[in-house]
């Protein structure tokens, strides 16, 4: 059976550690479709650095010829020069933005499609241990992490460091001696690039999960806004939320020293050699070794590779974040998804749903308690509806979620007119079979939508007939009837107009199986009772397992079974069971008394 456990999102003791250069390297996949711009991008950035290149020759040559013999018609030509490639540099930079921007949105788009997708595909045992903040904030800054840095510092790291060793031996040609003493610096800022990697490379990740949790509470309290106002727990929220934002605030401000401790070195000691080359340059001009206009351009080179070494430092903290953000994102791309079915299933033959010694646990129940469910036999006859009924908290809705297979059963099997669900392909199983469940998830979208999501491709027809089973006449009064928008979640509808939709959705497809997981829960007893009549005509030659927490739900059942300690303790027609099952009746006795007290 395959694994239904996806790892938790992994915290930093227990993560692979993965180079920068690795986790940014799997992002080639997606940049290979663009390579081209790539590659006109990273050309265009090399020529400008080029352009800047050449100036401090020009410059040098204006000194040692024009300037030094006082020829002023032999400066224009090389004052001309020097437009040129100013304006070459401007219009070449220019040009790599434009050659990159488009193509980038397309990587980022397709990335946080996949990722998108993906989500979709995986189990719902991986949604139960992800926080939806942590996912959202990988779906969305994340992205844009990545987009930037494909855009600025993959380019940016290739170009720099060629500018540098085109400008390194460029000075060392002029005058290797002053060339020597500027390199200098070299080294140490080689092995503190190298800690500082380390470092700000766990900095980056705590910071990126750190924005995660808190978009995790921001949601929460933002689809939790009723509850939190009707008990006054802004405060409360508030303060956990700055609790979070502290925290992060705080390892952004510990990044931020890093870099500043960078920065300083990465600036400081490249200007202290090169004031080392200016006193030594100067004093061989002095002693006629040097000419003025050699000393001019390698200063002028100097000073032109000062940006591309200055930049290293963010250039190494943006690419850090990147491989952070790439690791991030493919933490959830690396999670295993359902293995496809590798035999074909048994012939169909009418046998409705048939449960045999179906076991499971959540993936995060403690060890030290047993399955929930510990063998569950249940045959419902092909056509049949069958109640099942059981105390709160005895795994109802356990089970009916591992029909459609949100969760895998961890042993047993599950066949649906004698076909093993776990050799259906999920798409075909889930044509097959449908859900509602009691709390009734709507999208922000129109009712028709939001109901013909249950069949997409149904016509009105199907529309007018699952909205009437559901007694869903409400919808034709909406201001524009079911092009009516429901709000997000549904929230601007009734909690019974909510469940309502929820079963037309259910049973607009007119599935060969139905399940529905307590459906009329939110509606009042005269609804209830209109929808239970629709509802046993529809449910005529469908075979449904109902969820039934009253005696009237269980009254649509032809039979009903009884759920206690992990096992069905008993099947049989309402009347029979209140005769024979004990349980059956206390269970029965308590749901009336409650139903009378409604
Ligand atoms: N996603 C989950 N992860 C871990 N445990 C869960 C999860 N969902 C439910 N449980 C636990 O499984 C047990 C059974 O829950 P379930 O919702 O199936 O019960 P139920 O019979 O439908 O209850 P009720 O009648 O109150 O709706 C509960 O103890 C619950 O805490």
């Amino acid at each position: 059976m395959a694994e239904n456990a996806a790892p938790p999102p992994r915290q930093p003791a227990d993560r692979p550690t993965r180079s920068t250069v690795r986790s940014l390297l799997r992002l080639r996949t997606y940049a290979h479709p663009i390579r081209w711009f790539l590659a006109g991008s990273v050309t265009a950035a090399l020529l400008a650095s080029g352009a800047v290149l050449l100036v401090p020759l020009v410059l040098g040559r204006i000194v040692d010829g024009p300037i030094a013999h006082h020829d002023l018609a032999g400066l224009w030509p090389l004052f001309t020069l020097l437009l040129v490639l100013g304006l070459a540099e401007a219009g070449l930079f220019g040009l790599r933005r434009l050659l990159i921007a488009r193509p980038l949105a397309r990587v980022e788009a397709a990335m946080r499609g996949d990722l998108y997708g993906k989500l979709q595909r995986l189990p719902v045992a991986f949604h139960d241990r992800w926080p939806s903040g942590q996912l959202l904030s990988r779906a969305t800054s994340d992205m844009y992490t990545l987009r930037l840095f494909l855009a600025f510092p993959l380019v940016f790291l290739i170009v720099n460091s060629l500018m540098f060793l085109c400008g390194t031996a460029l000075m060392l040609s002029l005058d290797w001696r002053l060339g020597l003493i500027t390199l200098l610096p070299s080294i140490p800022l080689v092995l503190l690039c190298t800690h500082f990697e380390k470092g700000y490379s766990a900095a980056s990740r705590t910071a990126q999960d750190q924005n995660g949790d808190l978009a995790t509470v921001l949601e929460e309290s933002v689809l939790g806004i009723r509850i939190l106002k009707s008990f006054g727990r802004q405060r409360t929220m508030a303060r956990h939320f700055r609790e979070r934002a502290d925290r992060l605030r705080a390892t952004e401000l510990r990044k931020t020293w890093m870099l500043a401790d960078l920065w300083a070195v990465i600036v400081g000691l490249p200007e202290l050699a090169l004031g080392g080359a200016l006193a030594l340059g100067a004093v061989r001009v002095a002693h006629d070794e040097l000419t003025a206009g050699t000393l001019v351009a390698f200063l002028s080179t100097a000073l032109a590779l000062r940006w591309p070494v200055e930049s290293m430092g963010w250039l190494l903290a943006y690419s850090n974040e990147a491989s952070t953000a790439a690791d991030r994102f493919f933490d959830v791309m690396d999670t295993p998804e359902e293995p496809a079915p590798t035999e074909r299933p048994a012939p169909r033959r009418r046998d409705g749903i048939r449960l045999t010694g179906v076991r499971f646990r959540y993936p995060d129940a403690p060890e030290d308690t047993p399955d929930l469910l510990r063998g569950v036999d249940l045959h419902i006859r092909s056509g049949e509806t069958m109640a099942l009924v059981g105390a709160t908290g005895s795994g109802k809705t356990t089970l009916t979620t591992l029909l459609p297979r949100l969760y895998q059963a961890t042993a047993g099997t599950i066949t649906l007119d004698g076909q093993d669900i776990r050799l259906l392909e999920l798409p075909e199983l889930r044509s097959r079979l449908a859900v509602a469940f009691e709390d009734p998830i709507l999208f922000s979208a129109t009712v028709r939508e939001n109901v013909l999501m249950g069949a997409p491709g149904a016509g009105e027809q199907a529309l007018e007939r699952a909205l009437a089973v559901a007694q869903a006449g409400f919808v034709h009064q909406l201001p524009l009837g079911p092009d009516t928008e429901v709000g997000e979640q549904g929230l601007s509808l009734s909690g019974g107009q909510r469940q309502r939709l929820a079963l037309a959705r259910a049973v607009v497809g007119d599935p060969e199986f139905l399940v529905l997981d307590d459906p009329l829960s939110a509606l009042d007893v005269h609804t209830e009772a209109l929808v239970e009549a629709a509802l046993r005509e529809a449910l005529a030659d469908t075979t449904a397992l109902v969820v039934a927490h009253r005696p009237s739900t269980v009254m649509l059942a032809d039979r009903v079974a009884v759920l206690a300690d992990g096992v069905v303790l008993a099947v049989g027609p309402h009347a029979e069971l209140l005769e024979s099952c004990p349980q059956y009746r206390e269970l029965m006795s308590g749901a009336m008394e409650e139903s009378v007290t409604r």
